[in-house]
């Protein structure tokens, strides 16, 4: 899929001419038009790859003229700033960049920070500071101490239609937002209904209510989420298959919600080919059924309290920002009296269905007056073919300012806090705290392809390296293919996912020793990150004490599992590495003492 960057001739943006009575008032204009376009191009990677936070960038010229334009495609792909400097060319001297959000890796030579300052930008506008507290305010702070001008929306200045821009930055990292203030992921119940307010016919039967353009937008919401949900009944019921069927995207986990496991034992969702299946289930529920849905490829997962709340919390753990609810009534009801649904999204269909006992979209929440109901905020109207969309907030998006301090505010407050002295510390996903231990973290290394090419070159990550190390020296074309395809994946994600199904599916391009050497070409990767980023390094002394553990819950190797069970082997080999950064150190302070 191709990046978009242009040079845009959106009507909302014109050039500057201002007098001097309404200077500020049109600066606050083109301020506003132009936070907008970075939010909008924030959105852009929505559906493309799995959701991550969204950067999207403007460079203006003094003029007003837009110079350049990125957005971030991918986790660990290229800032959305270095894209939109890299389009603007010289223009970017002197201008202004427009961010949807502050970013949030600002060290090393590849950041948007450092993109920034090198092309030479006056001027930074911010729309919303980053919601995550180890990386709230350290690039604005960086971009300041190098002498430029950095303004943030709702703090430098204020008026309404800053305000309108600012909550278009807020709206395009809402799961962000909400992730980081409620430790649950974001997420959204999406129903179909009849105009009478029904979501099946009283036999059930649901296929379908909406148009096809409605259930095209729907694939659309899927590819744009972490995970689909659904509960048992709708399996009976349904056989979905819950995939995102709009193209080439990013297809979401599917999620079951089963407290009796009482499931068919052929449903589309068993089929793990394309995309995996997770089914949550109360402890000790159907241990046989259990055993065979793991030996369809299904992962299950017990619950202690199978409830909304804990799953999601579960799936929080799991770094999941944004969680589709495809469910019936029944199941909507408990997750929106659980307080986990933040945004409603239904098609209404011009149709009747009628039925006293067919299905509405919530099941009962204890209401019994009409002043009890929940009213939705920021609601949106829009017509898709035949169907009327109706979307609203249930919650808020949580103001960020005093919700959630930055690092060196909360250590004001309690002095006791050391963010960095957990005994263990787990790491996960890039963009969360110690996200830099991550294999997907966008710290490109040069390291020899290995084989018989001793030549270095660039791989984008150390997830890039792993993954086409498993094909080197095999003679064979494909598996040639194989790793150039990996090497110059956009994204680690995109490499993970070529490396694991072609191992998976041609296991004869995979070299014979790759067992034997794997943890070995992880180690010298590793080291290379390291030891080319001298802040990671800090960063993995600073743990010196604690145990890293890598969070993920399923790769049971590299990973620590969701209880301790896995091995992580990741977090093994930094601790590894730690201690022989430590070593060198204390060697090298040995020889000055005795120097
Ligand atoms: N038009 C539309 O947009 C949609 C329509 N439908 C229709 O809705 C009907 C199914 O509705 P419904 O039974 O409400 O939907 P669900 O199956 O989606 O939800 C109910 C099921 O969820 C499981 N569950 C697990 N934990 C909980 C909990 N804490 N609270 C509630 N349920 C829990 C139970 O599964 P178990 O019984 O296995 O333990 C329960 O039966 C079908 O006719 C389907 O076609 C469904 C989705 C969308
Ligand atoms: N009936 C209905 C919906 N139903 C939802 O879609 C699921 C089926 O998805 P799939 O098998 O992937 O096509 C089903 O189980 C339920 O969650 N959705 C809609 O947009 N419109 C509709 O009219």
């Amino acid at each position: 899929m191709a990046l978009s960057f242009r040079i845009c001739s959106s009507p909302l943006i014109c050039r500057a001419t201002l007098s001097n009575g309404d200077n500020s008032r049109n600066h606050h204009a083109i301020d506003a038009a132009f936070i907008r376009r970075a939010a909008d191009l924030a959105e852009m990677s929505a559906g493309l790859t799995s959701p991550h936070p969204n950067f999207g960038c403007v460079i203006a010229t003094s003029s007003g003229k837009v110079a350049g334009e990125g957005y971030l495609y991918a986790q660990g792909t290229k800032p959305a700033e270095a894209l939109a400097v890299e389009a603007a060319g010289e223009f970017s001297r002197g201008s202004t960049a427009y961010l949807n959000m502050e970013p949030g890796d600002c060290h090393g030579d590849h950041t948007a920070v450092s993109a920034l300052v090198q092309a030479g930008i006056e001027r930074v506008v911010v729309g919303i500071r980053h919601p995550l507290q180890h990386l709230r305010g350290s690039a604005i702070r960086e971009l300041r101490s190098q002498g430029i001008e950095v303004n943030v929306l709702g703090e430098d200045f204020e008026s309404k239609i800053l305000e309108d821009a600012r909550k278009s930055c807020l709206l395009v990292n809402a799961p962000l937002i909400h992730r980081a203030c409620s430790q649950v992921p974001f997420s959204v119940l999406k129903y179909a209904m009849t105009l009478d307010g029904k979501i099946a016919a009283s036999s059930g039967h649901a296929a379908w209510i909406s148009s096809k353009l409605s259930r095209t937008r729907v694939f659309e919401l899927r590819g744009g989420s972490d995970a689909v949900i659904v509960g048992g009944n709708t399996v009976r019921q349904d056989d979905p298959r819950l995939t995102a069927r709009h193209g080439q995207g990013h297809t979401p986990t599917r999620i079951v919600m089963t407290q009796s496991l009482d499931l068919p034992e052929e449903a589309n969702l068993w089929d793990v080919s394309e995309v995996s299946t997770i089914v949550v289930t109360q402890r000790g529920a159907r241990k046989s059924f259990q055993k065979y849905l793991a030996s369809k490829g299904v992962e299950v997962v017990e619950f202690d309290m199978l409830n909304p709340r804990e799953v999601m919390e579960y799936f929080h753990l799991r770094g999941y920002l944004s969680i589709l609810w495809e469910c019936g009534g029944t199941l909507a009801a408990s997750a929106i009296s659980s307080s986990v649904i933040h945004k409603v999204v239904a098609f209404v269909a011009p149709k009747i269905i009628g039925g006293s006992k067919a299905p509405s979209p919530v099941g009962d929440l204890g209401m019994v007056e009409m002043t009890q109901a929940l009213n939705l905020i920021d609601v949106c109207y829009e017509q898709v073919g035949p169907d009327m969309l109706v979307s609203g907030y249930l919650q808020p998006i949580p103001d960020l300012l005093p919700v959630i301090p930055s690092e060196d505010a909360t250590v004001e407050i309690d002095p006791s806090v050391d963010p960095f002295e957990p005994s263990i510390i787990f790491f996960y996903k890039t963009w969360d705290l110690y996200g830099s231990f991550s294999n997907f973290s966008p710290h490109p290394i040069r390291m020899p392809c290995g084989g018989e090419n001793d030549d270095y070159m660039t791989w984008s990550s150390v997830e890039h390296y792993y993954q086409a190390n498993k094909f080197v020296g095999v003679e064979n074309p494909m598996a040639h293919d194989c790793v150039e395809k990996i090497r110059t994946a956009r994204s680690p994600e995109e490499a993970a996912l070529i490396g694991r199904s072609t191992l998976r599916q041609k296991p004869e391009l995979v070299r014979n020793d790759w067992e034997d050497v794997k943890i070995e070409v992880m180690y010298k990767a590793l080291k290379c990150k390291f030891s080319t980023y001298p802040h990671l390094k800090s960063i993995l002394l600073s743990t010196v004490g604690s145990v890293l553990v890598e969070a993920s819950p399923h790769d049971l190797f590299w990973g620590g599992g969701r209880e301790g069970e896995g091995l992580n082997y990741l977090g093994r080999l930094l601790m590894q590495l730690r201690s022989e950064y430590l070593g060198e150190s204390s060697v090298s302070a040995e020889n000055t003492s005795s120097a």
